[in-house]
């Protein structure tokens, strides 16, 4: 016989994208996790809660206006409730309770929404059966909300991956350019009028996995104050000087080969780092970014084989061999000289978001 309450958790990996030159293209899951410890009770027959879910959390942005323990305001229940709508359900299952323990800093350049709507989709695919959903079809959903691929590609499918979109039938294309409002109805549309949000086109984007040499570790540096990626995104130009595209496109090219190869060959990979495109923009906004960028090379610091601005920013991530805590000790004191202080951390490529029933 089914159990009436039923327990599972999931696990989604924080994310560093771009690295460097692959803007809105590379990502890679690192072992930072946020975790979902879902119970579903259902021997409730009727919930005080909306939508009859009750979330509690812990971690980053406790207690702030950052996170909401509304369901209906929640960017994860919102997100999985995307999913149930799609299919028709219009709640949650009676009585959800979501517990969300989350260590991701919030608006640093580590995928912490790019996570929250990968757990959030795999919420709603658990909560409503939704098992026909494959983690590629899981992909579109997530692409709905977060519209670039890169974070939410790693933290689905994990490790270091190249992500792309398909070019789109103009029917499509019409689909995926919804305002999020209508694709995340906030909060939860205020009144249900019971109408299907619009469904993901299928096979927006795709994956490709890309070696990693087990060498190689990342140090994020994570300075203390938060640059929206929304904000971070703003900042680029509409156009480009065709050299600095063409300076990216070198690095790009180069960027998997020299990461997969062991043993790693720092000048390789510094030079593969490089970036035009986003990196120089975002200065504006991450004082010193520039300068940590060029003063951090492998021939004036051993062990280091790259530094880059992590996704969107504040975090600098530098991939490295040994003397982790050197490399770190030298970027904080950079950022001090800005008068911004920062914790650090030691990071692996991780795996994808897995679901584990108890
Ligand atoms: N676990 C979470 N639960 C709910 N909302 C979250 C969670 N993680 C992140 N968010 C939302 O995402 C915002 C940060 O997103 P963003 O600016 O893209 O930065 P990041 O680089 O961390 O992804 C937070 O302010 C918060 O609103
Ligand atoms: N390619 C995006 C990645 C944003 O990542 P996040 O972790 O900062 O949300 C960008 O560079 O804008």
């Amino acid at each position: 016989m089914a159990s009436t309450v039923e327990k599972f958790v999931i696990k989604t990996p924080c994310s560093s994208a771009n690295i460097g030159p692959g803007f809105d293209v590379i990502g890679l899951a690192l072992s930072m996790y946020l975790e979902l410890h879902v119970t579903i009770d259902r021997t409730k027959t009727s919930s005080t809660h909306p939508l009859n879910c009750r979330i509690t959390y812990e971690g980053e942005g406790e207690g702030t206006d950052e996170i909401s323990l509304d369901p209906q305001v929640n960017l994860l229940t919102r997100v999985a409730l995307y999913v149930l709508r799609c299919h028709d359900q219009r709640t949650f299952p009676l009585e959800t309770h979501v517990h969300i323990k989350n260590p991701i800093p919030l608006g640093r350049g580590l995928g912490s929404s790019g996570a929250a709507v990968v757990a959030g989709v795999m919420l709603g695919k658990e909560v409503g059966g939704l098992h026909h959903l494959t983690l590629e079809r899981l992909f579109d959903f997530c692409l709905m909300i977060e519209r670039h691929p890169d974070n939410v590609g790693a933290a689905l499918f994990g490790g270091f991956v190249g992500t792309y979109l398909m070019p789109l039938a103009p029917e499509d294309a019409a689909r995926v350019e919804v305002p999020l409002s209508e694709v995340l109805p906030a909060p939860a549309g205020g009144v249900d009028t019971g109408v299907r949000p619009p469904e993901p086109p299928h096979g927006i984007g795709h994956h490709i996995k890309f070696p990693w040499a087990p060498e190689i570790k990342a140090v994020a540096i994570i300075p203390e104050f938060e640059v929206p990626t929304a904000k971070a995104r703003e900042v680029l130009p509409a156009q480009y000087p065709r050299p600095d595209v063409t300076f990216n496109l070198q690095r790009i090219a180069l960027l998997p080969v020299a990461l997969g190869h062991s043993p790693p060959n720092p000048q390789l990979i510094y030079l593969a780092m490089q970036d035009k495109l986003h990196q120089p923009y975002r200065q504006t906004l991450i004082p010193g970014l520039t300068e940590i960028v060029a003063s951090m090379t492998p021939a004036s610091q051993p062990g280091l084989l790259g530094v880059c601005l992590s996704g969107a920013g504040p975090t600098i991530l530098a991939l490295a061999t040994s003397n982790f805590d050197e490399i770190a000790d030298r970027i904080i004191a950079r950022f001090k000289q800005n008068n911004i202080v920062c914790n650090w951390k030691l990071l692996e490529p991780a795996e994808g978001t897995t679901v584990t029933r108890a």
